[in-house]
């Protein structure tokens, strides 16, 4: 656990963690100091003879030379205002650094884990649930910023009891000793038992919250179809399940939480309370005798008592929250795409050369494909559904890599150095479209610079500027999550004009037209046809009039690569 934890903290972070470690022994310290320091101000204040008849209080009274017992009194209080104010002053910046520290990880943690997804092939990315990244970057962070606070309050703990420790084996080792192997035993048996109940609940929270995020984001993304279905019932009971699932992991390990404390008192006072009957009943008197090693007992059970439920309780945490450090750790060891920024220039021609392809080795889908990409040439794709268009254009964009075979734009072999530059020359037009909530044009800017004349010059080739003009808000019409307040035809048509913004060399639609009537397809299509003619077109579509003007047509069929025209 400690190699992970390592491997998530930067040298700096482990520096102030150690500083922070440090710190909070030293309030601790301090806490110990405040509480003790009132009482002999009280007792000198009320009684002054005490300054004569302590030796401490003579000797400090005589070193400074104080003329009588009120000023020394007024002095005594006064630096004990001073200390006070510094205790809170200190105090206040102990809990700022910790805050500081625990949100600045989490923040640091998300960000890491967004870059590292952000970062993932988009192979690598398919075969992620994306509910499961939000509930990473969004909860597990929270959680591993508990499990390090955990881990703080159980190594300043520790130095605690190595105060406490020192000190009662100064005044009375023998107890001090039964005292440890009472603990120690308890102690024992807690960790044994009771930890791995914890460990199992942090589990169990972990797969509930994980179904939790899942429902919560497949009900809110089928809202259509979850109406017309009109069976909530079995989505309330499913969310119920796996939201009660989470709340009762913590139900249990709260209760848990308690448990070392309760345990260790119920068998502390009853121990005492036996030893006491059977002394009463072996002597058949009273145990004045004893009382004394009782008493030095039961004071240190309550000494170390709360120290030693401190220190199975975060241990019991860091078991708690185990999973979200598993989590992280794993997601941010996550082979991340690194692409260089080599410039790759297309001039000539795309030229796919024995290109095999599947998504698991076993099972190839694209077998031997050899296929010649005019510059400026249009190429259709056809085939029956499931036969591997999509795949074939996602190899071409430079989406995946191919298990065998390779690439080649103009001369240069595509690859991890040029694949970046590649791929900002293609515009790519899907079948479903996500718009994000936000106007018009932040949609189609998306990610690039904003720049108004250019927005409505595309949207104008994609025909819609006119509508948005005349019946909505222009460029700044909001588009609502997901595009819901537009047609599809119209999400459609802004998708085009998307991809048209920047400008590509490409220009790749798959199923774009589809949603479509035919009527405004063929407009669209005109329009494509006739801003691309300076630019490569790759179409995957069904109706044939849409790709009649393509010069080539290739169907896939067992594998392979048919050219039909
Ligand atoms: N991420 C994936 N993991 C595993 N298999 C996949 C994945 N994506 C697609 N497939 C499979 O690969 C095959 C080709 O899919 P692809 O989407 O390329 O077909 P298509 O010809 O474009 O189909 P359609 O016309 O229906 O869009 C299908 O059998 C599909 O089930």
């Amino acid at each position: 656990m400690f190699k992970k934890l390592s491997s998530l903290l930067t040298k700096h972070d482990k520096k102030y963690l150690f500083f922070l470690i440090f710190f909070s022994v030293f309030i601790a310290l301090i806490e110990t100091v405040g509480i003790a320091a009132i009482m002999p101000f009280i007792s000198v204040a009320t009684d002054f003879s005490l300054i004569e008849s302590k030796d401490y209080y003579k000797y400090i009274y005589n070193f400074f030379e104080f003329s009588s017992a009120t000023n020394f009194v007024i002095a005594f209080g006064l630096i004990l205002v001073v200390f006070y104010i510094l205790r809170g002053g200190l105090n206040l910046l102990y809990f700022y650094m910790l805050a500081k520290f625990s949100k600045g990880r989490i923040h640091l943690l998300s960000f890491r884990l967004f870059e590292s997804y952000l970062g993932m092939s988009y192979h690598s990315f398919i075969q992620r649930n994306s509910s499961e990244l939000s509930k990473s970057i969004i909860n597990e962070t929270q959680y591993l910023a508990q499990l390090l606070s955990a881990i703080l309050l159980m190594v300043s703990e520790i130095f605690v009891v190595i105060f406490i420790y020192g000190a009662m084996l100064y005044i009375n080792w023998k107890i001090t000793l039964v005292m440890t192997l009472f603990l120690g035993l308890n102690g024992l048996f807690l960790v044994k038992k009771i930890s791995p109940l914890v460990k199992r609940q942090g589990s169990i929270r972990e797969k509930y919250q994980k179904s939790f995020f899942e429902i919560i984001n497949s009900t809110f993304g089928n809202y259509k179809i979850i109406k017309l279905q009109s069976n909530d019932k079995l989505i309330l009971d499913r969310f119920s399940n796996a939201s009660y699932g989470f709340a009762k992991s913590g139900i249990i390990s709260d209760t848990l939480a308690h448990f070392p404390r309760i345990f260790l008192e119920t068998i502390g006072f009853g121990l005492i309370a036996l030893i006491v009957v059977y002394l009463v009943f072996k002597y058949e008197t009273d145990i004045s005798s004893s009382l004394g090693i009782l008493s030095m007992f039961i004071l240190g059970l309550y000494r170390l008592m709360p120290s030693a439920n401190r220190l199975l309780s975060s241990y019991n945490q860091i078991m708690y929250f185990h999973k979200s450090l598993d989590i992280i750790h794993n997601d941010l060891m996550y082979d991340v795409e690194s692409l260089g920024n080599e410039k790759i220039d297309f001039n000539d021609k795309i030229d796919l050369k024995n290109i095999s392809f599947g998504y698991s080795e076993d099972k190839i889908i694209l077998e031997n494909i050899y296929l010649e990409i005019k510059k400026t040439e249009k190429i259709a794709f056809v085939g029956p559904s499931g036969s591997g268009k999509s795949t074939l254009v996602d190899i071409i964009i430079g989406l995946y890599k191919p298990l065998s075979g390779q690439i080649k734009i103009d001369n240069d072999i595509l690859n991890d150095n040029n694949i970046r530059s590649w791929r900002k020359k293609i515009g790519y037009i899907p079948q479903s479209v996500y718009l994000f909530d936000g106007t018009v044009a932040h949609n189609i800017s998306f990610g690039l610079h904003y720049d108004e004349e250019k927005i409505k010059d595309v949207l104008k080739k994609a025909k819609i500027l006119d509508f948005l003009e005349t019946h909505q808000n222009g460029i700044h019409t909001f588009v609502g999550e997901g595009g819901v307040k537009l047609s599809g035809g119209q999400k459609q048509r802004i998708a085009i004009a998307r991809a048209l913004y920047q400008e590509p060399e490409v220009l790749v639609l798959d199923e774009a037209t589809s949603a479509l009537d035919e009527k405004i397809e063929k407009e669209i299509m005109n329009e494509i046809y006739e801003i691309s003619q300076d630019k490569t077109l790759i179409i995957i579509a069904h109706r044939l009039s849409t790709i009649d003007r393509c010069g080539k047509v290739y169907k896939i069929e067992n594998k392979k690569l048919v050219q039909q025209k």
